[in-house]
Order: structure tokens, then sequence, then C-alpha cells
């Protein structure tokens, strides 16, 4: 697996990244989110080597990883970075043999990504006339044509439609399936949410939360719950406020989100809503991603 551990990196006063540590390992996919700036493409270009780290270390497999095992790595880079005036197809093909492949394998992968990605037919156009999507899945085909090991992805996802999402994201699963490690960072966080087996939240600079989406969601949903009685209970919820325990986040009609500063509170809650009436649900609220998002990143 891949390790980052207490990776920090400064610009000048700026901290970049403070005693940043996650680990990637193979054959998972683990979705890196943060607001802008929070350290997402530093870290990524720290693992990939083009940008060296003050202090901590960089991992894979138990070992620093040199040029050649570079070269098995897959990266997408923020700044995209393919020739505009060069063919797809001829610029895949040249990619991939830069690194290591033979000139055979190197054309039967690009016609397979190309196949895969809708591509095919254009595979003798420049860059600069396709689309700004079509080059987005150019991008992507690029990052992978050598059979990478480690996937490392900033904002794979960004200017894809909905149907390149699904057909970027089945490749990723596909790769992440064949083992190998799939790093991509995402602000789209339904997407992450759905895709990635595996979370790092960063902000300024410092992993704030990690874990499987679910757990994490879990653990958030913690102490708040929903309460709705039937419309017609007389007194509605006015009674909620004072149950001791019990802080009322938002009230609508007959539903309540509440927090329980006291765990036992909620038997209280479910016992007095049931004497006054009809109770339509009583259920912990789980936190979507981005309300999850939201609160770390406060
Ligand atoms: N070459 C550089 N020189 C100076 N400061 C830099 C440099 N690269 C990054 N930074 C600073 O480091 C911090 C982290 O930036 P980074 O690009 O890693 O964030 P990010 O999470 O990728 O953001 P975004 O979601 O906007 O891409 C920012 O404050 C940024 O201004």
């Amino acid at each position: 697996m891949l390790i980052v551990d207490g990776v920090s990196r400064r610009f000048g006063d700026r901290v970049a990244l403070d005693a940043v540590s996650l680990s990637v390992p193979e054959g998972r996919m683990v979705g890196f989110v943060g607001a802008n700036g929070a350290g997402k493409t530093t870290t990524m270009r720290i693992v990939l080597g083009v940008l060296a780290q003050d202090s901590g270390t960089v991992t894979w497999r138990g070992r620093v990883p040199d040029l050649a095992v570079r070269r098995r790595f897959g990266y997408m880079p923020e700044e995209r970075g393919l020739y505009p005036k060069a063919q797809l197809a001829e610029q895949l093909v040249y990619l991939a043999r830069l690194h290591g492949l033979d000139r055979a394998a190197a054309q039967r992968r690009t016609a397979d990504l190309l196949e895969r990605l809708g591509l095919a037919a254009r595979a003798k156009e420049h860059l600069e006339s396709l689309s700004l999507g079509n080059q987005q899945r150019v991008q992507i085909a690029a990052a992978l044509v050598h059979d990478p090991e480690l996937l490392v992805l900033d904002e794979p996802f960004s200017g894809l439609d909905p149907l390149a999402v699904d057909a970027m994201a089945q490749l990723l699963r596909e790769r992440a399936a064949a083992g190998v490690g799939v790093l991509f960072s995402s602000h789209q966080l339904d997407l992450v949410d759905r895709l990635c087996d595996e979370l790092v939240v960063l902000h300024a600079g410092r992993v704030v939360a990690a874990g499987e989406p679910q757990e994490l969601r879990r653990a958030g949903a913690g102490s708040r719950y929903r309460l709705e009685i039937g419309p017609e209970v007389p007194g509605g919820l006015a009674w909620l406020p004072a149950v001791p325990g019990v802080r009322v986040l938002h009230v609508d009609g007959p539903v309540a989100v509440l927090e329980l500063t006291e765990p036992r509170a909620g038997q209280e809650v479910l016992a007095r809503a049931l004497r006054n009436g009809e109770v339509r649900a009583f259920s912990p609220v789980v936190p979507t991603l981005s309300e999850l998002f939201s609160e770390v990143a406060r």
C-alpha cells in the first residue's frame, strides 16, 4: 500500500501540509476531499515526487519509491499537460512507451482505452480539436495507459458529463478490482460517497477525518434524532425543549430535529411523545457526506 506518514510542507510562511498521514491500500478507492487550498494537490504532488516534502515520508510497498517505481504510478495532475497539437492515439502510445511498455502493448492499451472512453473514432484528431470534457477523457486515458500499480488522480471527474462520469467510475472500479490502489480528489461529494471505499478529509493542511464513509457518517450521527408526531396531536411539540438532556435544533410543524446532550434523554422524549398521542417516527439522523464535511471543515 501507499503510506504517507507525517508529511509537512511549507511555502514561505504558509503551512500547506501539517503532518499529513494517510494510506491507500491496494485494491481500494480512496476519496480525497477538502476545501480549495486544503492541500490535496500538494499531497499528491509529493506522492508523485514532483514536489519535495519538508518532513515525513512516503512509502509504496514498504519502500521510498525511486524513479523506476514512480514510473509505474499513474498520475493525472491538476494542471493537465498533454500536447494540444498532437494526435490523441499518437500521444497516448508515446506516454505508454515512456512508462516502459513496448510498442505493441502501448498500441493495444491505447486502442482499448479510447474505445472504452468513447473516443475511438477520434483517435487521429488533435487534442485541441476536442471539447473540454473529451479532452478530460484523454487525460484520464493518459493516466491509465501504462497499466499503473497506483493511480493518483487530481479532480478526475471535473468537467465530465454524467455518462462520462459513469464510464470513468467503472474504469476506476475495474482497476481497483484488479488490485490497483486509487487516490482521487474531488469536490463532488455525492460522487465520492458513491465511489470510494475510504475517505480522507483534509482541512487547512491537516487530516480531520478518515475512514469508510459509512463509518464516518455513523459516528457523525452520534446523538442527533428526528422526531415526527401526528399533525393533530394537541399542543404539538411545545413540550420538547423542556425535556432535560435535549437540545432542539430545528422544529417544522410536527417534525423536530434534536440533539441528545444526555444519551438516556432519548427514552424520555419517546415516552412523552407517546403519552401525548401519535408518534410517526423517532430515528437517528445520519448526516450526508456534505453535512459531515461542513462540520469537520468548520
Ligand atoms: N507552488 C506554491 N507556492 C506557494 N504556495 C503554494 C504552492 N502550491 C500550493 N501552495 C499553497 O498551499 C496550499 C495548499 O494548496 P493545494 O493546491 O495543495 O490545495 P488543494 O486542496 O489542492 O486546493 P484545490 O481544491 O483548490 O485544488 C494553498 O494555500 C496554496 O496557496
